[in-house]
């Protein structure tokens, strides 16, 4: 009677769990479509998977960020963005959200890894940064940054797409550049001096060509080797010193990894606008306290400059202004004197980078399909 009982009990579980089995696509489709939870509880007890309805996040090679983005739309991005930045502070907000980015330092490696996020009405995007300063990739015949971005739709929190940070940082960061030279530069500047022949010179070069007539472009580096070569290659003048580069120059752009100040204040002309960019990391450095003290000092992110800027540390100077705060016409623009722009990268930047790629990218594939 026991067996009976056992062999027909056994008999409805198996046929109970073989309807289950048939149905359970059915039941998927009708949960999914009600309520994302209730499907995937009953996911966990069927063995189906839960087929994903949205699309995934798309995939941008470095080699589509680099065919779809230009200083031509990237700098007027870039402008807006960091005038946005600079209201972080106002009554009512509007201008977005960005919070300090954190910095971990991987001393076994000598690398330090930067993480970083903003929210950005313009374009309504969020955006997180990962960007790793590698210099003694030098050595090893590799780029010095490497890094991801993700997109993420503000009105949603869906990620939207991934893409490569490399290039994007070496252009924002020239374009941010670009701007601090249209309102700290005197007007009708022709002369260019570059310190550093390495991603950023190379941005720089480009991205300040979009300002003015460039009249000469001098470059200087370390390695006399690596100065003709980027000459060579850019049709600029190579100089052996970095005062035969700097000496005269209307703009310069300090792009380089140095622990120690690369040019010196009597070189400089009164009216000289210095973009400061490598030194971002507290133990670096490319202008001494001699020429901060010297030039009216403006930053991207001023709190962020205070921590990490080697050149505002070791100089210990006052910042005048962010460039977003002259952007908005808050703050004055001493084209006159000799200006410093602090460059140390804020991720705003990133996102309208990111945005103008993703943008263009989607456009295409639009269009293919
Ligand atoms: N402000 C910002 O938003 C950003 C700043 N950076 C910083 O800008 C600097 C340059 O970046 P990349 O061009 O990408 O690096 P890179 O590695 O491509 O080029 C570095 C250049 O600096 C030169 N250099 C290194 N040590 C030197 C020294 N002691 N004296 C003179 N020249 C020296 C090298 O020869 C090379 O030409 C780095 O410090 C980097 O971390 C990078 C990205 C964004
Ligand atoms: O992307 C940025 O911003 C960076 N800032 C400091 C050095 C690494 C890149």
């Amino acid at each position: 009677m026991q067996s009976t009982r056992r062999i027909v009990g056994g008999g409805c579980i198996y046929l109970a769990c073989w309807g289950l089995r048939r149905l359970a696509p059915k039941l998927q489709g009708i949960f999914h479509r009600s309520n994302n939870s209730s499907a995937t509880i009953l996911g966990n007890l069927v063995p189906y998977k839960m087929a994903h309805t949205s699309p995934q996040p798309c995939l941008i090679s470095p080699a589509q960020v680099v065919e779809n983005l230009t200083y031509k739309d990237l700098i007027p991005a870039v402008e807006q963005g960091l005038g946005n930045f600079s209201k972080r502070n106002e009554e009512g907000g509007g201008g977005g959200i960005y919070p300090q980015r954190t910095m971990m330092k991987i001393e076994e490696h000598n690398g330090s890894v930067f993480v970083m996020s903003a929210f950005s009405p313009a374009g309504n995007v969020i955006v997180t940064k990962i960007i790793n300063r590698y210099v003694d990739n030098t050595e090893r015949n590799l780029p010095t940054h490497f890094g991801t971005i993700i997109l993420h739709d503000a009105r949603t929190g869906k990620s939207k797409a991934v893409m490569d940070a490399e290039h994007i940082t070496a252009m924002r960061t020239a374009a941010a550049s670009a701007v601090a030279t249209k309102y700290l530069a005197r007007d009708g500047w022709q002369t260019l001096a570059i310190l550093g022949a390495g991603s950023q010179a190379v941005a720089h070069l480009h991205a300040l060509k979009h300002m003015t007539t460039i009249r000469e472009v001098r470059v200087w580096t370390r390695s006399s080797e690596k100065c003709q070569a980027f000459a060579q290659k850019f049709d600029v003048k190579a100089c052996e010193t970095a005062q035969e580069a700097v000496t005269g120059a209307d703009v310069i752009a300090t792009c380089t990894s140095s622990h120690t100040p690369v040019l010196e204040s009597s070189w400089l002309k009164p009216s000289a606008h210095i973009n400061c960019v490598g030194a971002c990391v507290p133990w670096a450095q490319e202008l001494g306290a001699e020429v901060m003290k010297k030039a009216v000092v403006y930053t991207d992110n001023t709190p962020g400059a205070y921590k990490e800027s080697g050149d505002i540390v070791h100089s210990k100077v006052t910042v005048f202004a962010e460039i977003g705060e002259v952007i908005n016409g808050t703050k004055e623009a001493k084209r006159d004197e000799i200006t410093v722009f602090k460059s140390q990268g804020v991720a705003v930047e990133d996102a309208v980078a990111a945005k103008l790629v993703y943008d263009k990218v989607s456009v295409l594939k639009d269009m293919k399909s």
